[in-house]
């Protein structure tokens, strides 16, 4: 499952995990208890005696395989439809679980089906370890669905505790034995996707990391590398403009020269807050693509518009300067600007190259101004 499709909240993931096993390990058991019953049913001492009662189990086990099958997944993450999504599957499990016990009752109750008790036994034993091990997400539903498996054979069976009681006190230790271990499951299960949720934030983040400068927190090259073909695919696909703005810092060699690296780092830092001031909009995305190299993409913004932005940038620039260690400092900045132009840019790497040559006018020309490209 990429990533993009899983929820990013802890509550809703763990639910959204919750619902995606149950999902999948519903899909063999439904099966499984449709056999079990048809064995039941063939292997009586008399099959034909038994067609309704035979065809009637028959029929509700396939009927649930079916829903079982057939329960398909909300496609919106939303809190209520996943919460919604999990009492249903709940309740197809719950109904298989007590028509098994129905059917365990039968096998009990009826003397044809006498013959087959040995395969509901075990059948039922595989049935309830199953219901454990494989959905142990919520204890209750679990713990429920045990107990309608065993319930109508123990009723069955009580009336004659004496004549019974070696069975009855098995199958009751057997079911504590679920219990204890449903509840060690629970919690494993649990750790098990609060750890995943864990892993995937930490990839999260890292990932992010990789992204971004750590000096200006800006996107880095990495970012810039991995958006720009997208974006220009995109401005292609749907016709609307992309203005990239690349920037670099005039004389910045001096600064470090004159002031140190520390003071120099500081003109970055400060650099790219100015530029947060100036290019405000959501889907603006800023860049430092190295040394005293900037750049911004403008999804949807044409070249008058972009020119603007990078006109008063370059002004709040040249007007106010930066500060480096409680100093006042001059700095300018050179632009090069262009809008991709699929008539003039036959690919990304054309449009970057076309943008970067206007900047490197700029510089040529006497920096502290914007080129066109
Ligand atoms: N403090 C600091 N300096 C950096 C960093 N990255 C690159 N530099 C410095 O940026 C300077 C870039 O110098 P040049 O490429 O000559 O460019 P410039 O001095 O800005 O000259 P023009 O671009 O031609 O105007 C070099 O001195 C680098 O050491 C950084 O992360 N921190």
């Amino acid at each position: 499952m990429p990533n993009t499709l899983m929820p990013n909240d802890p509550d809703r993931f763990r639910l959204w995990r919750e619902v995606q096993d149950m999902r999948v390990r519903t899909t063999l058991g439904g099966i499984f208890y449709l056999i079990a019953w048809l064995l039941c049913w063939i292997f009586s001492s008399a099959p034909k005696q038994l067609l309704l009662p035979g065809s009637l189990f028959s029929l509700g086990f396939a009927i649930l395989l079916v829903l079982r099958l057939r329960h398909r997944l909300p496609t919106e993450h939303d809190l209520d439809g996943l919460l919604r999504w999990r009492w249903q599957h709940w309740a197809l499990l719950l109904l298989n679980s007590m028509l098994w016990g129905l059917a365990t009752g039968c096998t009990l109750l009826l003397t044809p089906l006498h013959d087959s008790q040995l395969i509901a036994a075990l059948s039922t034993i595989a049935f309830s370890t199953a219901a454990i091990f494989n959905f142990p997400m919520q204890r209750l539903p679990a713990a429920c669905a045990v107990l309608l498996i065993y319930l109508p054979a123990l009723v069955i069976m009580l009336p004659q505790a004496s004549k019974n009681a070696g069975v009855l006190t098995t199958l009751v230790f057997f079911m504590l034995y679920l219990m204890l271990a449903l509840k060690r499951n629970h919690k494993e299960y649990h750790a098990g996707v609060d750890l995943q949720h864990q892993l995937l934030e930490q990839r999260e983040q890292l990932d992010l990391l990789s992204r971004t400068d750590s000096l200006t927190q800006l996107g880095n090259r990495l970012q810039f590398n991995n958006l720009f073909e997208l974006q220009v695919a995109q401005a292609q696909r749907q016709g609307s403009p992309l203005a990239l703005l690349l920037l670099d810092i005039d004389h910045f060699k001096q600064i470090n020269d004159q002031h140190g690296h520390m003071a120099g780092d500081q003109c970055l830092c400060q650099f790219a807050d100015v530029m947060r001031q100036v290019f405000r909009r959501q889907s603006d995305i800023l860049l430092r693509l190295g040394g005293e190299e900037f750049g911004v993409l403008m999804p949807g913004i044409d070249l008058e518009h972009a020119r603007q932005l990078g006109e008063q940038f370059r002004l709040l620039l040249d007007e106010h300067g930066l500060e480096a260690q409680a100093q006042p400092l001059r700095l300018t900045t050179s632009l090069g600007l262009g809008v991709f132009d699929s008539a003039r840019d036959a690919s990304a790497d054309a449009f970057f190259s076309r943008v970067d040559d206007a900047l490197y006018q700029a510089k040529h020309q006497g920096r502290n101004r914007l080129c066109l490209a």
